[in-house]
């Protein structure tokens, strides 16, 4: 039996890997997937996002949500099992995606394709980095020297560098191909520089591919034959040589969650004053607002608040306001709840 080809999506958070999965599912060209959707947060707001993009590409039951951490600690639990039960369909997926979250390691989770369960079954055709090329331009992820300086006077045992900045090191290290995405937000001075900056932490001969919106070619995009699971040793980690024992200690992540929302411009003002106060990293969830039939998705990335409405509420649903925050370790989660408690109603009993 052929090993199904596999696709690791990962890249920071709000980088864009769920709106260039949405769109690999409108071009799927006939190939029917499977995708394992991974979220550091308690509540799956990507799966819910995919689900019903191409029925026919992709059905409801062919979308597995792993929420609650990170699936390079899950590994054995969650992530295995998941794999074991879509290679044992009597219909096997002909592709699987995984998103990992935006926090995740991609290489722990390449390397669970050593597993003989999986191994023989299953190969990684590539690992995917997405780039927010906007967030990268604005020094997201280089280290504030002085702030680094501080920290390290404070608690001499500190050695490195900050969160992010690793994370980008360690998605860009792993990749086989990088998607620089979100190039419709920056000029092209800034985007060159960004692309000399992922090169510089990139493998020899991995491409980048600029796009806007995740529109990139999925024939590039699902046809690499990496099978990166053999090429390990190739791929430089943070956390080699620690038998893989890691954690995501320097994030914190909790959930807003109300009734509707009678006044939606309040509400949306008062997110932004919270994201720039706190620096909160990233806020996603569905929003009820009163008097409207569907509901709406909200997705801010960094500073940038975006929002839609998706979908109307199921009779089934009952409609209610659910909001994952995530920021660096320490984010004052009871000050950006009182802020937001004003414009969240109550809950329908
Ligand atoms: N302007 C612009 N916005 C984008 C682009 N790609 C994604 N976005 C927006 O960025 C936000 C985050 O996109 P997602 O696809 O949810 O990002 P993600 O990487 O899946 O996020 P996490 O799963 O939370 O890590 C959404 O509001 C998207 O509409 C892009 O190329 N340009």
């Amino acid at each position: 039996m052929s090993k199904v080809p596999t696709t690791v999506i990962t890249g920071f958070l709000g980088a864009g890997k769920t709106t260039l999965i949405r769109h690999l599912l409108g071009n799927a060209g006939g190939r029917r997937l499977a995708l394992i959707i991974n979220e550091f947060g308690d509540v799956g707001v990507d799966g819910e996002l995919v689900k019903g993009c191409n029925d026919a590409a992709c059905p409801e039951d062919d979308i597995v949500e792993l929420a609650n951490g990170c699936i390079c600690c899950t590994v054995a639990d969650d992530f295995l099992p998941t794999m074991m039960k879509l290679l044992d369909r009597p219909n096997r997926p002909e592709h699987i995606i995984i998103e990992t979250s935006g926090l995740a390691l991609p290489k722990p989770l390449v390397k669970a394709f050593q597993w003989p369960d999986i191994r023989t079954r299953a190969t990684v055709d590539g690992v995917v980095a997405l780039i927010d090329a906007d967030a990268v331009a604005a020094g997201r992820f280089a280290t504030d020297e002085a702030a680094l300086a501080a920290a390290r006077a404070a608690d001499p045992s500190l050695d490195h560098e900050s969160p992010l900045e690793e994370l980008f090191e360690e998605q860009l290290g792993c990749a086989d191909m990088v998607v620089l995405n979100k190039t419709d937000l920056i000029d092209a001075e800034p985007l060159a520089a960004v692309e000399r900056q992922v090169e510089a932490e990139i493998r020899p001969g991995v491409k980048i591919v600029r796009a806007a919106h995740g529109v990139v070619d999925i024939a590039a995009l699902l046809g690499i034959t990496a099978a990166a699971e053999d090429d390990l040793d190739s791929r430089p980690s943070h956390i080699d040589g620690l038998d893989a024992d890691h954690d995501h200690d320097d994030f914190d992540s909790f959930v807003v969650a109300g009734g509707e929302v009678a006044d939606l411009d309040a509400m949306l003002t008062g997110m932004a004053t919270l994201i720039a106060r706190h620096d909160v990293l990233r806020i996603k969830g569905m929003v009820a607002v009163t008097g409207k039939g569907s509901r709406l998705v909200v997705q801010a990335v960094g500073p940038r608040i975006q929002h839609f409405y998706d979908r109307p509420w199921l009779p089934s649903e009952s409609r209610r306001t659910q909001l994952v925050v995530i920021g660096q370790k320490g984010l004052d989660r009871a000050a950006i709840e009182a802020g937001l408690a004003p414009q969240l109603g109550s809950v329908a009993a």
